[in-house]
């Protein structure tokens, strides 16, 4: 079973109740800026939720409503079907202790060690000494910085930094963990390292993660499903694989344009779009979109009928899903443009004619 799978599973055990829910929500800022439109969206407990979108379409703003840093202008924000704008002062410094929240500069104290840092929002809620130091120290532990206990945070990389913030956010149990852009600031092999951490807190602590960033990697590499808001509308939402298989949004497909694989320039030099010679090699770009069909090499080969070779792309898995590009040359096929597609379409998802290169 998926991750995925297990995490839906686990939500339908609560009664089919989603953990956060937005019902019409609508945010405009006094300067008249209509930040959300209407946001319909439920979250499962346990998912790990991405939200994506261009700047400027109401990522921060919707995320900043799940702890009431920001109050909606309409609709509603429940958790655990309760509308938070009802929770007076008490029970709003008891929402925001059951989430906890990172960030993108980590946000950490410079003149604090690391201990202090994480100790901090502990102290403020009054919890006794040894409590506190017990609790830092299992924080630390998990987040992998037990050594840096006495540190300051100009002595620790981007990464370790992070890994306070994490630690600091967790020093409540809380059952809702928001990131607003935690890994944009790091290289990609730290970013690596702070997804496995989040991965890891969100499989062992059972917690739900709501992320915002504008890594498309990100949502790849963690989340389970994700949305797309354009002008503070959702545009599209649904499990990764599907919206990453299948964007259907432009927004969503600009947005994805990074992942995916352009034409290598040596062969976008060489390509032309009709055959030149008889024995011109045509182009064919097969495309996977997680929906059970697999690159089965052989039959691929049988169908098109030629020498068949693989230029270009590459597979990969999403939440068990093949999604990808092939990118592939055939020369020597006795069949017309029109029927190798025709072949193709039946073995991918999707089949493309992108021209033809002289045979070499
Ligand atoms: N406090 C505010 N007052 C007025 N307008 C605001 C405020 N916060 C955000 N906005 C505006 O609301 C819209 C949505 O902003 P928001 O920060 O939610 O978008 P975003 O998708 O997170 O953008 P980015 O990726 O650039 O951070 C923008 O037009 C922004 O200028």
């Amino acid at each position: 079973m998926s991750g995925f799978d297990s995490h839906l599973q686990q939500a339908a055990s609560l009664a089919g109740e989603a953990q956060l829910r937005f019902a019409g929500l609508g945010k405009t800022y006094p300067n008249g800026v209509q930040a959300l439109r209407d946001i319909e969206l439920d979250i499962q407990r346990g998912e790990v939720f991405g939200i994506i979108g261009r700047s400027g379409a109401g990522k921060s703003s919707l995320l900043r409503t799940i702890n009431r840093l920001e109050q909606p202008s309409s609709g509603r924000v429940l958790i655990d079907g309760i509308d938070i704008a009802l929770y007076d002062e008490d029970r709003l410094v008891e929402l925001r202790r059951r989430i906890g929240m990172i960030f993108q500069h980590f946000n950490l104290m410079s003149a604090k060690t690391v201990r202090q840092n994480v100790e901090l929002p502990l102290r403020v809620a009054g919890v006794p000494r040894e409590a506190r130091r017990r609790k830092v120290d299992e924080l630390l532990q998990l987040v992998g910085l037990r050594a840096k206990h006495d540190v300051y945070p100009a002595q620790l990389s981007g990464g370790q930094k992070q890994r306070v913030g994490i630690a600091r956010a967790l020093v409540h149990d809380p059952e809702i963990l928001l990131c607003d852009e935690a890994t944009s600031a790091l290289d990609p092999e730290t970013t690596q390292s702070i997804l496995a951490l989040l991965r890891e807190i969100n499989q062992r602590l059972g917690l739900t993660i709501v992320l915002i960033t504008h890594e498309m990697a990100v949502i790849r590499e963690i989340c389970d499903r994700v949305v797309v808001l354009e002008h503070g509308e959702v545009v599209e939402q649904g499990p990764v694989w599907q919206v990453f298989g299948a964007p259907r949004h432009a927004v969503t497909r600009t947005l994805l344009a990074p992942l995916q694989h352009g034409l290598p320039d040596d062969l976008q030099a060489r390509l032309r779009p009709h055959r030149s010679q008889p024995d011109d090699a045509l182009v064919l770009r097969l495309r996977f979109a997680g929906t059970g069909r697999q690159p089965d090499l052989l039959a691929l080969g049988t169908a098109l009928g030629g020498r068949v070779t693989l230029i270009d792309g590459g597979i990969e898995r999403i939440q068990g899903h093949a999604l990808g590009n092939l990118l592939l040359e055939i020369g020597g096929s006795p069949l017309d443009a029109e029927r190798l597609l025709e072949n193709a379409r039946q073995l991918a998802d999707d089949a493309e004619v992108l021209g033809y290169v002289a045979a070499v």
